[in-house]
């Protein structure tokens, strides 16, 4: 079994058993009391080369990365260097995330929230929604067609931004026909779990010029978020080496201050 598919499995047993707790009628009813999320897209579509921080404390390459014993402190540090969007790992089994995390997350900073989990259901959607995330992670390899086109629609009809994640040509060509105008292109090969960086400067060309690019995973430093944005790319997603690093807060500014360049921020 693929890791991907453990993953799923996962994912899938950890949901029944919250929509068992908390059916999708109850969950609804609460999305009612909690206001219209900060538009994702939008700030990705200001000048400049994006910096999406994020919350992680474990993974299935790496194992455990991180203690973060305060995830919203964490998160003030993003916000303070500069992040547009704060991603938070939600997924239970493999990355030790929380919906706690997201709502901690929330309730702590400004900054426009990403949900990142395996979304397979419209339920995580409206619990991305209740917990206070902005966008949503859809990984189309993840997916069916019909099923990533009808989350793509869903989201978006909860003011939720859909970032449709790729790997290869053909998930590119997927995404595209979902209608995705927010790309992600993760170096990580979900076989492997090894990082190709290489893999953006491929996949980018065949990503229209008014789609948001995201190059996701293996960025250590400015020097690679300057690679990616030399190929094209709006914005990175950036994990382990913020959790990993010395100062969260530097490195985020170190990110956005390249990100911030004359030459990135007139290209757009
Ligand atoms: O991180 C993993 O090991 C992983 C394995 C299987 C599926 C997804 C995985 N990571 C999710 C991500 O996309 C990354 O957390 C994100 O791009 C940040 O990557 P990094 O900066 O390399 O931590």
């Amino acid at each position: 079994m693929s890791v991907l598919d453990e993953i799923l499995d996962g994912v899938r047993a950890d949901l029944a058993q919250r929509q068992a707790e908390l059916p999708l009628d109850r969950l609804k009813a609460q999305a009612e009391s909690v206001p219209v999320p900060k538009d994702a897209e939008a700030a990705l579509r200001r000048p400049g080369v994006h910096v999406i921080a994020e919350v992680k404390r474990a993974s299935p390459s790496k194992g455990p990365l991180a203690s973060i014993s305060d995830p919203a402190a964490l998160a003030r540090d993003y916000e303070a260097g500069g992040a547009t969007l704060i991603s938070v790992l939600t997924e239970q089994r493999r990355f030790n995330g929380s919906l706690d995390d997201l709502r901690a997350v929330h309730a702590a900073v400004e900054t426009p929230l990403l949900r990142k989990d395996f979304v397979v259901s419209s339920y995580q959607l409206w619990e991305a929604r209740v917990f206070g995330a902005s966008a949503i992670l859809l990984i189309v390899a993840a997916l069916t067609q019909e099923a990533l086109v009808s989350l793509v629609e869903r989201a978006r009809s909860l003011d939720l931004t859909p970032l449709v994640e790729v790997h290869d040509e053909e998930e590119v060509a997927r995404a595209l026909d979902a209608g995705a105008t927010v790309i992600g292109v993760n170096a990580r090969n979900l076989k492997t779990l090894e990082v190709d960086r290489d893999t953006f400067a491929r996949l980018a060309p065949l990503i229209p010029a008014d789609r948001v690019r995201i190059a996701e995973s293996g960025i250590r430093g400015p020097h690679d978020l300057l690679a990616y944005a030399g190929a094209g790319a709006g914005a990175v997603l950036v994990g382990e080496s913020l959790v990993r690093g010395r100062n969260p807060r530097e490195a985020v500014a170190d990110l956005v201050t390249a990100g911030a360049h004359p030459a990135l921020r007139d290209r757009n």
